[in-house]
């Protein structure tokens, strides 16, 4: 049976506060908050969802707090089947549901790879049962992500997972023919390309960003121009086959400019950005801890300013996580030997409510756009809002998150949902705290903590 709930006083989109009553999974009525005819339309909508069994609504004091559509992150590595020791798709859809997520894209590079209707039906069952968001396996490009023969693409786009995104993730798919091929297959079912752009020859042996301060730690440079060659040239395919092709974690302002040159050329390109490129920077390294360590690498202060402001005019789309949880012998190591990737979902918001709106590049509106709209539209997501001007209204779904915008805290990765601790922010204090999140009308997270 369906529950109603109320949430009282909450701003939508950071707007007057309003009463939202949730009846059926989706948003029943939207009333001032608490105004004369409101237990009547709480009464009527309990009425409606229970079939004419009255029962009292769950009432959620949401006063302080600002409603935003749930999180869509089209980059998260949940590391099953291969790696639970570091994650599941339990914990990390648990932390992504503290974090405000209502959906995730789980990426392929598990082990089995998943590139198989078997293997992404098994991710997909996972989310399922655990419940706490969307799971949307993402299929590799190429089999076992070795960038050689097309993966069985079709198989996995009609699979009962419903592939749309596929990506060969934490490798490049570099061969040009391949990459043209796999844009051209995927148009059959409005599929789109993830790319994860590192021309390899380019980076062998790589450890860092790749200019003064690698000279100067002595570690060899990642160079700007292995990420950008490789867009350029994907923009230039996907414009050519007019397919979709989707940038993963951009890290450069030479980036920022090629996509912005793609998308005024008319060509179907989107990109993300990580909330880490978004905040940190090279200098850290020098700790040489290998918390730092991450692909592509933290670049310069200028590169975090353009990607800040490439975001803001959505030149880059939105965020995504590239949630990258490593078990302690892979990261708590000395620098070479470490794996590259950091934890993201459960500090995504606070980071970018430090670099984008306490800097004025977003309003609230913005980040709902950047965090869900924005990735529920190019990966094909339709129980939350396209469109943030339909937020909140009486008829959308009720996939919401509730934030404390005042409320700061310490980050300690002891208390995370995720199996692994390999925070970049251990120690800093953040803006920003997840309150509750619901997906289609059911709570996942109240208080804080998990339903
Ligand atoms: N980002 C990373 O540094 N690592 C990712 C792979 C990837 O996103 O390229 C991982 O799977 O650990
Ligand atoms: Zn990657
Ligand atoms: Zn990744």
């Amino acid at each position: 049976m369906t529950s109603v709930i109320v949430l009282r006083g909450v701003s939508p989109l950071g707007g007057d506060p309003r009463d939202l009553v949730i009846a059926g999974g989706r948003i029943a009525a939207v009333t001032p908050p608490g105004g004369g005819e409101h237990t009547s339309v709480v009464a009527d909508a309990a009425d409606g969802a229970a079939g004419g069994t009255r029962r009292g609504p769950l009432i959620v004091d949401g006063a302080g707090l600002i409603a935003l559509p749930g999180f869509v992150d089209l980059h998260t590595h949940l590391r099953e089947p291969g790696r639970e020791d570091a994650e599941t798709v339990e914990s990390g859809t648990r932390a992504a549901a503290l974090g405000g997520y209502t959906a995730v894209f789980a990426m392929a590079n598990t082990d089995p790879v998943a590139d198989t209707a078997g293997v992404v039906e098994q991710v997909w069952r996972l989310g399922q049962d655990a419940g706490h968001c969307e799971v949307r396996p993402v299929g590799a490009v190429t089999k076992g992500l070795a960038g050689s023969q097309l993966a069985e693409l079709g198989a996995m786009a009609t699979s009962a997972a419903a592939v749309r995104m596929f990506s060969d993730d934490g490798h490049c798919v570099s061969d040009a023919l391949l990459m043209r091929r796999a844009l051209e297959y995927v148009k059959a079912f409005d599929g789109v390309v993830a790319q994860h752009a590192e021309e390899p020859r380019l980076t062998a042996g790589a450890q860092m960003n790749e200019g003064a301060m690698a000279a100067c730690l002595g570690l060899p440079g990642w160079p700007a121009v292995a990420e950008e060659a490789i867009i350029a040239r994907d923009a230039l395919l996907a414009g050519h086959v007019d397919s979709r092709l989707h940038v993963c974690h951009v890290s450069t302002a030479g980036s920022v400019e090629i996509i912005r040159w793609a998308k005024a050329k008319g060509w179907r390109v989107t990109a993300e950005v990580t909330p880490h490129h978004l905040l940190l920077t090279e200098d850290l390294v020098a700790s040489y801890d290998p918390v730092y360590k991450v692909n592509p690498p933290l670049r310069t202060k200028a590169d975090t300013e353009a990607l800040r402001a490439g975001l803001a005019d959505g030149t880059i789309d939105c965020v995504a996580t590239d949630h990258a949880p490593h078990a302690p012998e892979d990261k708590e190591t000395e620098w070479a030997a470490a794996r590259p990737g950091m934890l993201g979902l459960e500090t995504a918001l606070s980071v970018v409510i430090e670099t984008m709106v306490t800097t004025g590049h977003l309003d609230w509106a913005g980040v709902a756009d950047r965090l869900a709209a924005a990735p529920a539209r190019i990966g094909g997501v339709t129980d939350t809002v396209l469109d943030v001007a339909q937020f909140a209204q009486v008829g959308t779904p009720a996939t919401l998150t509730l934030l404390d915008p005042r409320a700061q805290r310490v980050i300690d990765p002891a208390g995370f949902a995720s199996r692994s601790t390999n925070t970049p922010y251990r120690g800093r204090t953040l803006p920003g705290v997840i309150r509750a999140t619901f997906l289609r009308g059911r709570p996942t997270v109240l208080d804080g903590k998990i339903v």
